[in-house]
């Protein structure tokens, strides 16, 4: 496959290497300092792109990519106020993305596992219910992608919670914690590549469960994989489409 990595950072890089051990060509990388040479028809010597960029960027990469008619799989994350109208105009023009909050096989069980203990959860309303995120001190955006996931995850099962909140460490939230709100507490800590942790918690006790990255190194390969799988398919998925787990 030729591939077009948009985003040239840290995953960018891992991806590179990943590809190129699964037999794939970077045949394009698009970073901040050569932004003249994403155009449409550089971009149509790719089977797919790859976009791990910044949130700010990620949507208008997503349209040159509709416009190239390149299938992208995007990685990035903090952009997802956009997600509903990229899916209708996906699926208008005929184009194919897959996204995901995370790319990683182990948090990918760890959202199914998260809606499981949730719906179990659910029957013993002594328990309350929340979400901590720990990633390092470059990310750009807060929840982390992932935690909205998790925290998407147990709205839908657990009926007691109906909207999440954010709170950046440091940052007070401006008003007093309702009963129906979720909150997802948002660490940064220098070299963390990502840590998300989910607690039940009673007067008697407390229920975690939490997945650790040693690196970066599952989300990398899980792009690729995604991008092998996006390969001659059409239309709009999310990473969920990939994993087909069972109760
Ligand atoms: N879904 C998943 O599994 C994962 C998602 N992510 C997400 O991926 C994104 C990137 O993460 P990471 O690689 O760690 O971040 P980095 O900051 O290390 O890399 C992003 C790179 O994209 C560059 N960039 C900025 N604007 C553009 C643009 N318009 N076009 C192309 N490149 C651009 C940045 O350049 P410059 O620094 O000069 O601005 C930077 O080099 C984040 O949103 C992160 O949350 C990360 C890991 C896993
Ligand atoms: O910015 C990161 O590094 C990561 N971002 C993703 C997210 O926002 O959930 C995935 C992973 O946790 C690393």
């Amino acid at each position: 496959m030729n591939i077009a990595l948009l985003g040239y950072g840290k995953m960018g890089q891992i991806i590179e290497r990943f590809a190129a051990d699964r037999g794939h060509q970077v045949v394009l990388k698009i970073g901040i300092e050569n932004l003249n040479d994403f155009t449409v028809e550089n971009l149509k010597q790719a089977d797919v792109a790859i976009d791990f960029s910044a949130p700010a960027a990620a949507v208008s990469n997503i349209y040159k990519c509709f416009e190239a008619n390149v299938p992208v799989v995007v990685g990035t994350t903090g952009w997802y106020g956009e997600l509903q109208k990229i899916k209708n105009d996906c699926e208008q023009s005929n184009n194919t993305l897959l996204y995901g909050s995370n790319f990683s096989i182990g948090v990918n069980i760890f959202f199914h596992l998260n809606k499981l203990l949730a719906k179990l959860m659910n029957n013993y309303p002594a328990y309350d219910v929340q979400v901590e995120e720990i990633h390092h001190t470059q990310k750009l955006d807060a929840p982390s992608g992932t935690a909205m996931t998790i925290a998407e995850g147990i709205i839908e099962q657990f009926d007691s919670k109906q909207e999440w909140v954010n709170q950046l460490e440091g940052t007070p939230i401006t008003d007093k914690l309702k009963h129906d709100q979720l909150l997802i507490e948002s660490l940064r800590i220098e070299n963390v590549p990502g840590t998300h942790t989910v607690v039940y918690s009673s007067e008697v006790d407390d229920i975690e469960i939490k997945h650790t990255a040693h690196s970066r190194a599952g989300f990398a390969l899980g792009a690729v994989v995604a991008a092998e799988w996006l390969q001659n398919k059409r239309g709009f998925y999310s990473i969920a489409d990939i994993f087909n787990f069972k109760d």
